[in-house]
Protein backbone atom coordinates (compact mmCIF):
# COMPACT_ATOMS: atom_id res chain seq x y z
CA UNK A 1 0.00 0.00 0.00
CA UNK A 2 1.08 3.32 -0.68
CA UNK A 3 1.00 6.37 1.72
CA UNK A 4 1.47 9.33 0.14
CA UNK A 5 2.58 12.83 1.45
CA UNK A 6 -1.30 13.95 1.13
CA UNK A 7 -2.74 10.74 2.59
CA UNK A 8 -0.66 11.15 5.66
CA UNK A 9 -1.39 15.07 5.41
CA UNK A 10 2.63 15.68 5.84
CA UNK A 11 1.73 18.08 2.65
CA UNK A 12 -0.55 20.15 4.64
CA UNK A 13 -2.75 20.31 2.47
CA UNK A 14 -6.38 19.35 2.81
CA UNK A 15 -8.92 18.48 0.24
CA UNK A 16 -11.09 21.43 1.31
CA UNK A 17 -7.83 24.18 1.12
CA UNK A 18 -7.34 23.29 -2.46
CA UNK A 19 -8.80 25.97 -4.22
CA UNK A 20 -9.89 24.45 -8.36
CA UNK A 21 -7.54 26.95 -9.92
CA UNK A 22 -4.77 25.32 -12.38
CA UNK A 23 -1.54 26.94 -10.22
CA UNK A 24 -3.00 25.48 -7.13
CA UNK A 25 -2.64 21.93 -8.09
CA UNK A 26 -0.61 20.11 -4.85
CA UNK A 27 2.81 19.37 -6.28
CA UNK A 28 3.02 15.90 -4.46
CA UNK A 29 0.60 13.94 -6.67
CA UNK A 30 3.03 11.18 -7.47
CA UNK A 31 1.74 10.08 -11.47
CA UNK A 32 2.52 11.38 -14.39
CA UNK A 33 2.07 14.14 -16.01
CA UNK A 34 0.77 14.02 -19.47
CA UNK A 35 0.90 16.88 -22.91
CA UNK A 36 -2.10 17.53 -24.06
CA UNK A 37 -0.71 16.73 -27.51
CA UNK A 38 0.45 13.57 -26.11
CA UNK A 39 -3.13 13.00 -25.18
CA UNK A 40 -4.34 14.04 -28.76
CA UNK A 41 -1.81 11.94 -30.46
CA UNK A 42 -2.82 8.71 -28.40
CA UNK A 43 -7.32 9.15 -28.65
CA UNK A 44 -6.57 10.36 -33.11
CA UNK A 45 -7.49 13.73 -31.59
CA UNK A 46 -10.08 12.81 -29.67
CA UNK A 47 -11.97 11.22 -32.46
CA UNK A 48 -15.77 10.60 -31.70
CA UNK A 49 -14.97 7.05 -32.81
CA UNK A 50 -12.94 6.75 -30.01
CA UNK A 51 -15.20 7.87 -27.62
CA UNK A 52 -16.57 4.77 -25.08
CA UNK A 53 -17.97 6.64 -22.36
CA UNK A 54 -20.24 9.40 -21.00
CA UNK A 55 -20.45 10.41 -17.68
CA UNK A 56 -20.81 13.66 -15.09
CA UNK A 57 -17.69 14.34 -15.18
CA UNK A 58 -17.30 14.41 -19.24
CA UNK A 59 -16.61 12.26 -22.22
CA UNK A 60 -13.95 9.43 -21.99
CA UNK A 61 -12.14 8.26 -25.15
CA UNK A 62 -10.00 5.33 -26.09
CA UNK A 63 -6.19 6.07 -26.92
CA UNK A 64 -2.66 3.95 -27.50
CA UNK A 65 0.13 5.39 -25.91
CA UNK A 66 2.97 5.93 -28.07
CA UNK A 67 4.90 2.56 -25.78
CA UNK A 68 1.25 0.55 -27.25
CA UNK A 69 -0.37 0.99 -24.05
CA UNK A 70 -3.80 1.12 -24.19
CA UNK A 71 -5.57 3.96 -21.83
CA UNK A 72 -8.89 4.98 -21.10
CA UNK A 73 -9.05 9.39 -21.48
CA UNK A 74 -11.10 10.91 -19.58
CA UNK A 75 -11.86 14.08 -19.92
CA UNK A 76 -13.53 17.04 -18.23
CA UNK A 77 -16.51 19.14 -19.46
CA UNK A 78 -15.00 22.68 -19.43
CA UNK A 79 -18.42 24.04 -17.87
CA UNK A 80 -18.45 21.85 -15.38
CA UNK A 81 -17.52 23.73 -11.92
CA UNK A 82 -18.66 20.50 -10.00
CA UNK A 83 -16.37 18.63 -12.23
CA UNK A 84 -13.23 20.47 -11.63
CA UNK A 85 -13.56 19.63 -7.71
CA UNK A 86 -14.03 16.01 -8.90
CA UNK A 87 -11.04 16.40 -10.84
CA UNK A 88 -8.95 17.12 -8.32
CA UNK A 89 -10.55 14.91 -6.01
CA UNK A 90 -9.89 11.75 -8.06
CA UNK A 91 -6.70 12.83 -8.89
CA UNK A 92 -5.35 12.86 -5.05
CA UNK A 93 -7.48 10.45 -3.76
CA UNK A 94 -6.15 7.65 -6.28
CA UNK A 95 -2.73 8.64 -7.33
CA UNK A 96 -1.05 7.09 -4.40
CA UNK A 97 -2.63 4.00 -4.07
CA UNK A 98 -2.93 0.79 -5.61
CA UNK A 99 -4.93 -2.63 -5.19
CA UNK A 100 -5.85 -4.97 -7.84
CA UNK A 101 -9.89 -4.24 -7.48
CA UNK A 102 -9.16 -0.66 -8.13
CA UNK A 103 -8.67 1.35 -11.17
CA UNK A 104 -4.95 2.36 -12.16
CA UNK A 105 -4.68 6.22 -12.66
CA UNK A 106 -1.90 6.52 -15.01
CA UNK A 107 -1.76 10.37 -14.87
CA UNK A 108 -3.32 13.47 -15.72
CA UNK A 109 -3.17 16.44 -17.99
CA UNK A 110 -3.74 20.13 -16.76
CA UNK A 111 -3.21 22.70 -19.53
CA UNK A 112 -5.64 25.80 -20.11
CA UNK A 113 -8.98 24.67 -19.33
CA UNK A 114 -8.20 21.33 -19.93
CA UNK A 115 -8.31 18.70 -17.35
CA UNK A 116 -7.89 15.07 -17.87
CA UNK A 117 -7.68 11.70 -16.46
CA UNK A 118 -5.33 8.89 -18.03
CA UNK A 119 -6.42 5.42 -16.57
CA UNK A 120 -5.46 1.72 -17.47
CA UNK A 121 -8.21 0.47 -20.52
CA UNK A 122 -10.35 -2.11 -19.30
CA UNK A 123 -11.59 -4.32 -21.70
CA UNK A 124 -14.75 -5.08 -20.94
CA UNK A 125 -17.17 -2.15 -20.06
CA UNK A 126 -18.80 -1.62 -16.59
CA UNK A 127 -21.32 -4.04 -14.91
CA UNK A 128 -23.94 -1.66 -15.40
CA UNK A 129 -23.60 -2.18 -19.42
CA UNK A 130 -22.96 -5.63 -19.47
CA UNK A 131 -24.74 -8.14 -16.54
CA UNK A 132 -27.36 -5.44 -16.11
CA UNK A 133 -27.49 -3.79 -19.02
CA UNK A 134 -30.11 -4.40 -21.75
CA UNK A 135 -29.14 -7.40 -23.80
CA UNK A 136 -26.09 -5.61 -25.27
CA UNK A 137 -23.35 -7.56 -23.90
CA UNK A 138 -22.37 -11.13 -25.12
CA UNK A 139 -20.35 -11.90 -22.01
CA UNK A 140 -21.58 -14.81 -20.20
CA UNK A 141 -21.77 -14.12 -16.14
CA UNK A 142 -21.71 -17.63 -15.05
CA UNK A 143 -21.70 -17.68 -10.97
CA UNK A 144 -18.33 -18.35 -10.97
CA UNK A 145 -17.45 -14.70 -12.35
CA UNK A 146 -20.07 -13.43 -10.58
CA UNK A 147 -18.39 -14.90 -6.97
CA UNK A 148 -15.16 -13.27 -7.93
CA UNK A 149 -16.80 -10.10 -9.20
CA UNK A 150 -18.39 -9.83 -5.79
CA UNK A 151 -15.12 -10.57 -3.83
CA UNK A 152 -13.03 -8.27 -6.01
CA UNK A 153 -15.52 -5.65 -5.17
CA UNK A 154 -15.95 -6.39 -1.05
CA UNK A 155 -11.59 -6.88 -1.12
CA UNK A 156 -11.34 -3.56 -3.02
CA UNK A 157 -13.58 -1.77 -0.81
CA UNK A 158 -12.06 -3.21 2.53
CA UNK A 159 -8.90 -1.99 1.32
CA UNK A 160 -9.82 1.18 1.03
CA UNK A 161 -11.65 1.54 4.02
CA UNK A 162 -9.21 -0.20 6.65
CA UNK A 163 -5.79 -0.19 5.04
CA UNK A 164 -4.91 3.38 3.57
CA UNK A 165 -4.33 6.10 5.52
CA UNK A 166 -6.57 8.43 6.28
CA UNK A 167 -9.62 6.16 5.19
CA UNK A 168 -11.42 6.60 1.99
CA UNK A 169 -15.40 6.09 1.68
CA UNK A 170 -15.82 5.91 -2.20
CA UNK A 171 -19.59 7.44 -1.54
CA UNK A 172 -20.47 6.47 -5.19
CA UNK A 173 -20.33 2.49 -5.30
CA UNK A 174 -22.56 1.36 -8.36
CA UNK A 175 -22.60 -0.72 -11.20
CA UNK A 176 -21.75 1.58 -13.72
CA UNK A 177 -18.35 2.71 -11.71
CA UNK A 178 -17.67 -1.31 -11.05
CA UNK A 179 -15.41 -1.73 -14.98
CA UNK A 180 -14.37 -5.05 -15.51
CA UNK A 181 -10.75 -6.05 -17.20
CA UNK A 182 -10.11 -8.81 -19.75
CA UNK A 183 -10.69 -11.43 -17.33
CA UNK A 184 -13.97 -10.12 -15.52
CA UNK A 185 -11.62 -8.94 -12.97
CA UNK A 186 -13.68 -6.32 -11.19
CA UNK A 187 -12.07 -2.63 -10.95
CA UNK A 188 -13.90 0.10 -8.80
CA UNK A 189 -13.36 2.98 -10.58
CA UNK A 190 -14.79 6.82 -10.43
CA UNK A 191 -13.33 8.25 -7.08
CA UNK A 192 -14.71 12.01 -8.11
CA UNK A 193 -17.07 11.62 -4.97
CA UNK A 194 -14.18 9.89 -2.75
CA UNK A 195 -14.11 11.71 0.77
CA UNK A 196 -11.15 10.76 3.10
CA UNK A 197 -11.75 10.65 6.72
CA UNK A 198 -9.64 12.36 8.99
CA UNK A 199 -8.12 10.23 11.70
CA UNK A 200 -10.22 9.28 14.59
CA UNK A 201 -13.61 10.40 12.78
CA UNK A 202 -16.20 8.23 12.82
CA UNK A 203 -18.32 10.74 9.75
CA UNK A 204 -18.09 13.38 7.99
CA UNK A 205 -20.87 15.82 7.19
CA UNK A 206 -20.85 16.63 3.57
CA UNK A 207 -23.45 18.12 0.83
CA UNK A 208 -25.17 14.83 -0.49
CA UNK A 209 -24.27 13.24 -3.82
CA UNK A 210 -24.14 9.17 -4.76
CA UNK A 211 -26.66 7.62 -7.07
CA UNK A 212 -30.38 6.89 -5.93
CA UNK A 213 -31.05 3.24 -5.52
CA UNK A 214 -27.69 3.28 -3.54
CA UNK A 215 -27.92 6.03 -1.15
CA UNK A 216 -27.71 4.93 2.07
CA UNK A 217 -30.68 6.67 3.59
CA UNK A 218 -28.97 7.91 6.88
CA UNK A 219 -26.62 9.77 4.05
CA UNK A 220 -29.29 10.98 2.20
CA UNK A 221 -30.94 12.13 5.16
CA UNK A 222 -28.20 13.98 7.49
CA UNK A 223 -25.23 14.04 4.81
CA UNK A 224 -23.21 12.04 7.13
CA UNK A 225 -20.40 9.90 5.44
CA UNK A 226 -19.24 6.67 7.17
CA UNK A 227 -17.57 3.55 5.89
CA UNK A 228 -21.20 2.01 6.55
CA UNK A 229 -22.63 4.24 3.71
CA UNK A 230 -20.66 2.13 0.97
CA UNK A 231 -21.68 -0.69 2.73
CA UNK A 232 -24.96 0.32 2.53
CA UNK A 233 -24.07 0.41 -1.57
CA UNK A 234 -22.15 -2.40 -1.75
CA UNK A 235 -25.21 -4.50 -0.36
CA UNK A 236 -27.29 -3.18 -3.70
CA UNK A 237 -24.94 -4.28 -5.67
CA UNK A 238 -24.28 -7.34 -4.09
CA UNK A 239 -27.99 -8.11 -5.01
CA UNK A 240 -27.96 -6.71 -7.97
CA UNK A 241 -25.04 -9.55 -9.20
CA UNK A 242 -26.63 -12.18 -7.65
CA UNK A 243 -30.51 -11.06 -9.24
CA UNK A 244 -28.60 -9.90 -12.58
CA UNK A 245 -31.76 -6.90 -11.89
CA UNK A 246 -31.35 -3.39 -11.51
CA UNK A 247 -32.79 -2.06 -7.63
CA UNK A 248 -33.80 1.16 -9.84
CA UNK A 249 -35.44 -0.82 -13.08
CA UNK A 250 -39.36 -0.21 -13.33
CA UNK A 251 -39.37 -2.92 -15.54
CA UNK A 252 -40.46 -6.19 -13.25
CA UNK A 253 -41.44 -9.61 -14.31
CA UNK A 254 -44.81 -10.58 -14.50
CA UNK A 255 -44.98 -11.99 -11.35
CA UNK A 256 -42.96 -9.84 -9.42
CA UNK A 257 -45.76 -6.97 -10.11
CA UNK A 258 -47.66 -7.55 -6.65
CA UNK A 259 -44.58 -6.51 -5.38
CA UNK A 260 -45.39 -2.77 -6.07
CA UNK A 261 -48.94 -3.70 -4.77
CA UNK A 262 -47.64 -4.42 -1.50
CA UNK A 263 -44.86 -1.71 -1.26
CA UNK A 264 -47.26 1.25 -3.61
CA UNK A 265 -44.71 4.33 -1.96
CA UNK A 266 -41.10 2.31 -3.70
CA UNK A 267 -39.98 3.58 -6.86
CA UNK A 268 -36.42 2.54 -5.96
CA UNK A 269 -34.96 0.03 -4.11
CA UNK A 270 -37.71 -2.32 -6.19
CA UNK A 271 -34.87 -5.13 -5.69
CA UNK A 272 -34.04 -4.95 -2.16
CA UNK A 273 -37.48 -5.09 -0.88
CA UNK A 274 -38.03 -8.15 -3.13
CA UNK A 275 -35.51 -9.58 -1.77
CA UNK A 276 -36.66 -9.08 1.93
CA UNK A 277 -39.92 -10.26 0.21
CA UNK A 278 -38.66 -13.69 -0.43
CA UNK A 279 -36.19 -13.64 2.37
CA UNK A 280 -39.88 -13.48 4.65
CA UNK A 281 -41.45 -16.20 2.26
CA UNK A 282 -38.14 -18.73 3.12
CA UNK A 283 -37.92 -18.64 -0.77
CA UNK A 284 -35.02 -16.40 -1.33
CA UNK A 285 -33.19 -18.86 -4.68
CA UNK A 286 -36.31 -17.11 -6.05
CA UNK A 287 -34.16 -13.73 -6.78
CA UNK A 288 -31.07 -15.51 -8.15
CA UNK A 289 -30.57 -14.68 -12.24
CA UNK A 290 -31.87 -17.79 -13.69
CA UNK A 291 -28.73 -17.25 -16.48
CA UNK A 292 -26.10 -17.74 -13.85
CA UNK A 293 -24.93 -21.03 -15.62
CA UNK A 294 -24.52 -24.56 -14.55
CA UNK A 295 -22.13 -24.02 -12.24
CA UNK A 296 -24.39 -22.07 -10.09
CA UNK A 297 -24.18 -23.00 -6.15
CA UNK A 298 -27.32 -22.05 -4.66
CA UNK A 299 -26.73 -22.23 -1.02
CA UNK A 300 -23.84 -20.02 -2.00
CA UNK A 301 -26.25 -17.22 -3.52
CA UNK A 302 -28.74 -17.20 -0.97
CA UNK A 303 -25.68 -16.92 1.39
CA UNK A 304 -24.27 -13.44 -1.02
CA UNK A 305 -28.12 -12.40 -1.16
CA UNK A 306 -27.97 -12.81 3.18
CA UNK A 307 -25.36 -10.27 2.89
CA UNK A 308 -26.64 -7.83 1.08
CA UNK A 309 -29.45 -7.97 3.07
CA UNK A 310 -27.23 -7.27 5.98
CA UNK A 311 -25.47 -4.30 4.76
CA UNK A 312 -28.51 -2.29 3.94
CA UNK A 313 -30.07 -2.20 7.54
CA UNK A 314 -31.20 0.45 8.63
CA UNK A 315 -29.20 0.49 11.63
CA UNK A 316 -25.73 1.28 10.63
CA UNK A 317 -24.11 -0.87 13.03
CA UNK A 318 -26.36 -3.78 12.30
CA UNK A 319 -24.14 -3.43 8.99
CA UNK A 320 -21.00 -5.50 8.79
CA UNK A 321 -17.52 -3.91 7.86
CA UNK A 322 -15.98 -4.60 4.69
CA UNK A 323 -13.81 -7.14 6.04
CA UNK A 324 -16.51 -8.52 7.66
CA UNK A 325 -18.23 -9.02 4.31
CA UNK A 326 -15.14 -10.38 2.89
CA UNK A 327 -15.15 -13.58 5.52
CA UNK A 328 -18.75 -13.96 5.05
CA UNK A 329 -18.62 -14.16 1.52
CA UNK A 330 -15.45 -16.28 1.57
CA UNK A 331 -17.48 -18.79 4.33
CA UNK A 332 -14.86 -18.15 6.85
CA UNK A 333 -17.20 -16.01 8.79
CA UNK A 334 -21.31 -17.34 9.33
CA UNK A 335 -23.82 -14.53 8.20
CA UNK A 336 -25.84 -14.20 11.22
CA UNK A 337 -29.32 -14.51 10.25
CA UNK A 338 -30.80 -13.06 13.45
CA UNK A 339 -29.74 -9.48 12.74
CA UNK A 340 -31.49 -9.13 9.04
CA UNK A 341 -34.50 -7.17 9.07
CA UNK A 342 -36.01 -5.00 6.53
CA UNK A 343 -33.71 -3.39 4.95
CA UNK A 344 -33.94 0.60 4.52
CA UNK A 345 -34.79 2.33 1.54
CA UNK A 346 -34.45 5.77 0.54
CA UNK A 347 -38.13 5.74 -0.77
CA UNK A 348 -39.07 5.43 2.91
CA UNK A 349 -37.86 8.66 3.87
CA UNK A 350 -39.27 10.71 1.01
CA UNK A 351 -42.65 9.33 0.98
CA UNK A 352 -42.25 9.51 5.11
CA UNK A 353 -41.13 13.63 3.79
CA UNK A 354 -44.06 14.08 1.53
CA UNK A 355 -46.65 12.92 3.59
CA UNK A 356 -45.66 15.06 6.91
CA UNK A 357 -44.71 18.18 4.67
CA UNK A 358 -48.62 17.48 2.88
CA UNK A 359 -49.92 17.06 6.62
CA UNK A 360 -47.58 20.32 8.35
CA UNK A 361 -48.60 22.67 4.84
CA UNK A 362 -52.54 21.11 4.21
CA UNK A 363 -50.80 21.67 -0.35
CA UNK A 364 -51.69 19.69 -2.78
CA UNK A 365 -48.45 19.66 -5.17
CA UNK A 366 -49.56 21.59 -8.17
CA UNK A 367 -46.69 20.31 -10.54
CA UNK A 368 -43.45 18.19 -9.74
CA UNK A 369 -40.90 21.29 -9.92
CA UNK A 370 -43.59 22.59 -6.97
CA UNK A 371 -43.09 19.26 -4.64
CA UNK A 372 -39.36 19.01 -5.97
CA UNK A 373 -38.39 22.68 -5.00
CA UNK A 374 -40.50 22.62 -1.83
CA UNK A 375 -38.91 19.31 -0.69
CA UNK A 376 -35.90 21.25 -0.62
CA UNK A 377 -36.77 24.14 0.88
CA UNK A 378 -38.27 22.36 3.30
CA UNK A 379 -35.16 19.52 3.65
CA UNK A 380 -32.09 19.46 5.72
CA UNK A 381 -29.53 21.95 4.73
CA UNK A 382 -27.10 19.46 3.42
CA UNK A 383 -30.09 17.36 0.68
CA UNK A 384 -29.51 20.08 -2.33
CA UNK A 385 -29.79 20.88 -5.80
CA UNK A 386 -26.22 18.82 -6.16
CA UNK A 387 -28.69 15.64 -5.44
CA UNK A 388 -29.82 15.87 -9.07
CA UNK A 389 -29.88 11.58 -9.13
CA UNK A 390 -32.75 12.08 -6.18
CA UNK A 391 -34.54 14.72 -8.22
CA UNK A 392 -35.41 12.44 -10.92
CA UNK A 393 -37.39 10.34 -7.83
CA UNK A 394 -38.83 13.18 -6.55
CA UNK A 395 -40.12 13.85 -9.31
CA UNK A 396 -41.32 10.36 -10.09
CA UNK A 397 -43.11 10.42 -6.94
CA UNK A 398 -45.00 13.64 -7.82
CA UNK A 399 -45.96 12.45 -11.30
CA UNK A 400 -47.61 8.82 -10.24
CA UNK A 401 -49.69 10.73 -7.25
N1 LIG B 1 -10.68 2.81 -17.50
C1 LIG B 1 -11.67 2.60 -18.35
N2 LIG B 1 -11.60 1.64 -19.28
C2 LIG B 1 -12.61 1.41 -20.16
N3 LIG B 1 -13.75 2.11 -20.18
C3 LIG B 1 -13.89 3.10 -19.28
C4 LIG B 1 -12.87 3.42 -18.33
N4 LIG B 1 -13.31 4.44 -17.56
C5 LIG B 1 -14.54 4.75 -18.00
N5 LIG B 1 -14.90 3.96 -19.03
C6 LIG B 1 -16.18 4.01 -19.79
O1 LIG B 1 -16.71 5.31 -19.75
C7 LIG B 1 -18.00 5.30 -19.13
C8 LIG B 1 -18.20 6.59 -18.36
O2 LIG B 1 -17.39 6.56 -17.22
P1 LIG B 1 -17.48 7.64 -16.07
O3 LIG B 1 -16.73 7.10 -14.91
O4 LIG B 1 -17.05 8.95 -16.62
O5 LIG B 1 -19.02 7.81 -15.78
P2 LIG B 1 -20.12 6.87 -15.08
O6 LIG B 1 -19.54 6.25 -13.86
O7 LIG B 1 -20.66 5.91 -16.12
O8 LIG B 1 -21.25 7.90 -14.73
P3 LIG B 1 -21.24 9.04 -13.59
O9 LIG B 1 -20.09 9.93 -13.87
O10 LIG B 1 -22.55 9.71 -13.80
O11 LIG B 1 -21.10 8.33 -12.30
C9 LIG B 1 -18.01 4.03 -18.29
O12 LIG B 1 -19.31 3.56 -18.05
C10 LIG B 1 -17.20 3.08 -19.16
O13 LIG B 1 -18.02 2.55 -20.17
Amino acid sequence: MGCSPFFCYKSGATRQQISTHTEDLPGDINTIRYTYKELARATENFNPSNKIGEGGFGSVYKGRLRNGKLIAVKVLSVESRQGLKEFLNELMSISNISHGNLVSLYGYCVEGNQRILVYNYLENNSLAQTLLGSGRSNIQFNWRSRVNICLGIARGLAYLHDDVNPHIVHRDIKASNILLDKDLTPKISDFGLAKLLPPNASHISTRVAGTLGYLAPEYAIRGQVTRKSDVYSFGVLLLEIVSGRSNTSSRLPYEDQILLEKFPEVTNGVLLLQTWMYYEQGDLAKIIDSSAGDDLDIEQACRFLKVGLLCTQDVTRHRPTMSTVVSMLTGEKDVDSEKISKPATISDFMDLKIRSMRRENNIAFASSSTLLSTIMAHSSPLLSQETTQASITFTAISERE
